[in-house]
C-alpha cells in the first residue's frame, strides 16, 4: 500500500483527489492538511467521502507527518510546493505538484509570470514534466513531479501529433479554449458567482495568461524549435470541463498535402495511450463525454481538403486536467498499473 499525503485538501483539485484515491487498490490517505479547517473530519465537510475517509482529519501542514508518507500531492496555490518539496525529498518522500511551481524550466521566466520570486531554483533540473504522453519513461523514476496545467493538457494533447509529425507551420497557430467554472478554485471569487458566470461566457486573460508559456515551452520541445502561439481562455457557464479548438495550417507544397493522413497521425500517435481516445473522423468531442474521468477526447478536422487544419481536445479539468493526471503519474512512479483508480467513466447527460 502506497501512504499518501495532501497538502491542501480543502480546495477542489484536493477533493477530487480524495474521490479518485477511495478507489485505487493501492493507495491510502494517511495525512490531509488545511489551515482554515483543521480539525475538521473529511467526511463531515465533503459528504460524497461518507463512508470512505471516517477516520480521516485535516490537519496543520506539519513536515514530520507528511514526510512519513510515501508520496505528497501539493492542490495548493503556487508557491507553498516551493517551500517545502525539498524538506520532503530530503525525508525520502516522493512529491507531485499540481501547482505551477515546477513547470517552467526557466525560473526567471516563472518569476515573470507568476509574480514572485523562484522559491527552488535548485530543484528545478530534477522537476519532471508530468505529461505522460510526452515523458512517461523519466516519471517512472521521477522524485518530483511538475503536474500539467489544465488548459495546457488539452492544448499540447491537440497539437502534438501535427508538430511532432512536422506538417504543419508553427507561426500563427490559435487555440481558442473555454473553461468550466471550477478551473477557477472554490476560493470565494465575484467572477465565480452564479450571476456572473451562468448564462454568459467571456474571454479572460487577455493578452497574455500565464498558461501560454508552459504550453509554448511544451510545443517548443515537440517541433523543436520555437513556435508562435495565439492562446484565449474563456470562462463558459459549466462546473467542470475545458473544450480546446485548435487551429493550424499545413505546411508544404499542395502535390505532397494531399497525401498527408492527418486522421492516421493522430490514430498512431495515440494508439496506445490509455487516457487519449481519438475520435473516428466526422466526430465531435463534448466535454460531457470526460466529465469525471481521466480521458481526453480528441478530433481532428480538414475542411474541404485544404491547408486549413481544426483539432479539438477536450478534457475534464479537474481530473486529467490535474488530480486524475497527477494519480496517473504516481502510479507511473510506483509501477502500478498507468490507469488504476482513474477507470471511471463520464455519466450522460
Ligand atoms: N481548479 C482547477 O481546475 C485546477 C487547479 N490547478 C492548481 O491546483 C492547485 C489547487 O487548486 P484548487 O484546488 O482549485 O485550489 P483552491 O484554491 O480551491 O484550494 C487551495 C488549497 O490549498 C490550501 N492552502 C492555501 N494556501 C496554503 C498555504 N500557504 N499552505 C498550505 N496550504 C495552503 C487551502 O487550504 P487552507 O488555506 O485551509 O490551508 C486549500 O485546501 C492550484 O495551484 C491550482 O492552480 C491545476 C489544474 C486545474
Ligand atoms: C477558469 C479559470 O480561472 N481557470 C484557471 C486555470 C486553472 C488553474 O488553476 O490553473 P493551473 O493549472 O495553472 O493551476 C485560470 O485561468 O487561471
Amino acid at each position: 500500500m502506497i501512504n499518501v499525503g495532501i497538502v491542501g485538501g480543502t480546495g477542489y483539485t484536493g477533493v477530487e483527489l480524495l474521490r479518485q484515491l477511495a478507489s485505487h487498490p493501492e493507495a491510502q490517505v494517511r495525512v490531509i492538511t488545511s489551515r482554515s479547517d483543521a480539525g475538521t473530519s473529511v467526511a463531515d465537510m465533503y459528504p460524497n467521502l461518507r463512508g470512505h475517509f471516517d477516520d480521516l482529519r485535516f490537519s496543520e501542514p506539519d513536515v514530520k507527518a507528511l514526510g512519513a508518507c510515501d508520496v505528497v500531492f501539493f492542490a495548493t496555490p503556487h508557491g507553498v510546493a516551493h517551500a517545502l518539496a525539498a524538506e520532503l525529498l530530503a525525508e525520502g518522500t516522493r512529491v507531485i505538484d499540481l501547482s505551477a511551481d515546477f513547470r517552467l524550466q526557466d525560473a526567471e521566466e516563472w518569476s515573470h509570470w507568476y509574480g514572485q520570486p523562484h522559491g527552488a531554483v535548485d530543484l528545478l533540473p530534477e522537476a519532471v514534466y508530468g505529461l505522460p504522453e510526452v515523458n512517461r519513461e523519466q516519471i517512472k523514476t521521477a522524485r518530483l513531479i511538475a503536474v500539467p496545467g489544465c488548459y495546457p493538457t488539452a492544448v499540447q494533447l491537440g497539437f502534438l501529433p501535427l508538430l511532432e509529425a512536422g506538417v504543419i507551420e508553427t507561426d500563427g497557430l490559435i487555440a481558442d479554449c473555454k473553461s468550466g467554472v471550477s478551473g477557477a478554485g472554490r476560493g470565494a471569487k465575484v467572477g465565480s458567482l452564479l450571476c456572473e458566470a451562468s448564462e454568459n461566457m467571456k474571454a479572460y486573460g487577455m493578452p497574455a495568461h500565464r498558461h501560454l508559456p508552459e504550453i509554448r515551452q511544451g510545443m517548443r520541445r515537440a517541433a523543436q524549435h520555437d513556435v508562435e502561439l495565439t492562446f484565449v481562455p474563456h470562462l463558459t457557464p459549466m462546473t467542470r470541463g475545458i473544450h480546446a479548438t485548435l487551429h493550424a495550417r499545413l505546411n508544404g507544397n499542395s502535390l505532397k498535402l494531399k497525401d498527408v493522413d492527418i486522421q492516421g497521425i493522430f490514430d498512431t500517435r495515440f494508439a496506445s495511450e490509455p487516457c487519449v481516445d481519438v475520435l473516428p473522423q466526422g466526430h465531435c468531442p463534448e466535454t460531457r463525454s470526460v466529465r469525471g474521468t481521466n480521458m481526453c477526447r480528441i478530433a481532428v478536422f480538414r475542411p474541404e481538403g485544404g491547408r486549413q487544419l481544426v483539432v479539438m481536445s477536450v478534457i475534464d479539468n479537474l481530473v486529467k486536467g490535474a488530480s486524475g493526471q497527477a494519480i496517473q503519474n504516481m502510479n507511473l512512479m510506483f509501477g502500478l498499473n498507468e490507469t488504476s483508480g482513474l477507470q471511471q467513466i463520464a455519466l450522460l447527460p
